[in-house]
């Protein structure tokens, strides 16, 4: 089927029995084709989730009826969505620092088509990145950042993302603390990559607190931004085994795989809209 346009409803409400059929037989009313689905119920907090990956290829209506339809129904179910089309990629600004290994994963994936996501720009308080920014042609942003002008910086990061339409920030290594305001008004838009297996070894130099502790292994940790330094809703997390051989450099150089590997598949089920926010966790709709 060469013309089918393929969608993603991702939603949240308060649960109740008769959530999934109401919104499920909204769809089979306008001919939505289902090609995959994925829910659950979280006893917790008294909320369902769920994830509803559909084609056109029956679709009865325009997707601007089919969407003002959800919006009908959302009201009523007192229902949070995401609705888009497949294809229409998430925006993403990646700020680094001085630390490449994760920017270097994210272009590498991005550019081999298994990124679906549209890198629009890179910025960073250091130069260390800007010859690999303009090897992969995306236009770089140098915002170098002090104690005088802090403020002033995050808010030309904060201009450069809505600049590019930004739906995504990507802190890869970013090594500075987002104002709280910053945090708030990009609530569930900014993923940050933790260099430890959180929560322990929150803050600067996770790997020496890790090491002084003389831990059996290290991990990375990919999170939601909040203004709560590294407390964030968890995405994905990789550990790996060590021993009291390790000095702290190996085990900078092995964590660097996992930081790489827990950020771009933190920002990949993001980008499939796979991931709801449920209170301070994260609920995974694989
Ligand atoms: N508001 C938030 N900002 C950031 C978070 C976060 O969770 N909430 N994650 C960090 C990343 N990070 C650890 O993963 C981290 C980065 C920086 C620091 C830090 O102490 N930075 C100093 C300056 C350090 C320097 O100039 O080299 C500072 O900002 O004063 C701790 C943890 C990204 N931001």
């Amino acid at each position: 089927m060469t013309n089918t346009h393929h969608y993603i409803l991702t939603w949240q409400c308060p649960d109740t029995s008769g959530v999934l059929a109401k919104v499920s037989q909204s769809l089979f009313q306008h001919g939505a084709f289902i090609t995959e689905t994925s829910q659950y119920s979280d006893p917790y907090t008294d909320t369902f989730f769920s994830r509803i990956a559909f084609d056109d290829r029956e679709l009865t209506v325009s997707f601007d009826e089919f969407s003002q339809a959800i919006e009908l129904l959302a009201k009523p179910l007192n229902m949070n969505y995401h609705l888009r089309e497949r294809e229409n990629f998430p925006n993403v600004v990646i700020a680094v620092s001085k630390d490449d290994h994760c920017l270097v994963s994210l272009l590498t994936k991005w550019k081999a088509g298994a990124l679906p996501v549209n890198i629009v720009a890179i910025t960073s308080n250091h130069q260390d990145c800007q010859a690999l920014a303009q090897w992969h042609n995306v236009p770089f942003h140098h915002l170098p950042v002090n104690k005088e002008n802090k403020a002033q910086q995050e808010q030309a990061l904060l201009d450069i993302y809505q600049q590019y339409n930004g739906d995504l920030l990507v802190l890869a290594r970013y090594m500075q603390i987002l104002s709280d305001e910053l945090c708030n008004s990009l609530r569930g838009q900014a993923i940050n990559i933790h260099h430890s297996f959180l929560p322990s070894f929150k803050g600067a130099k996770p790997y020496h607190q890790a090491h002084k502790r003389g831990v059996k292994i290290i991990g990375a940790t990919a999170h939601y931004v909040t203004a709560d330094l590294d407390e964030g809703p968890i995405i994905v997390q990789e550990v790996k085994p060590i021993n009291h051989a390790f000095t702290i450099e190996q085990m900078v150089h092995l964590g660097h795989d996992l930081e790489a590997t827990a950020l771009c598949h933190a920002v990949k089920m993001h980008a499939e809209q796979r991931i709801c926010i449920n209170k301070d966790k994260t609920v995974i709709l694989n």
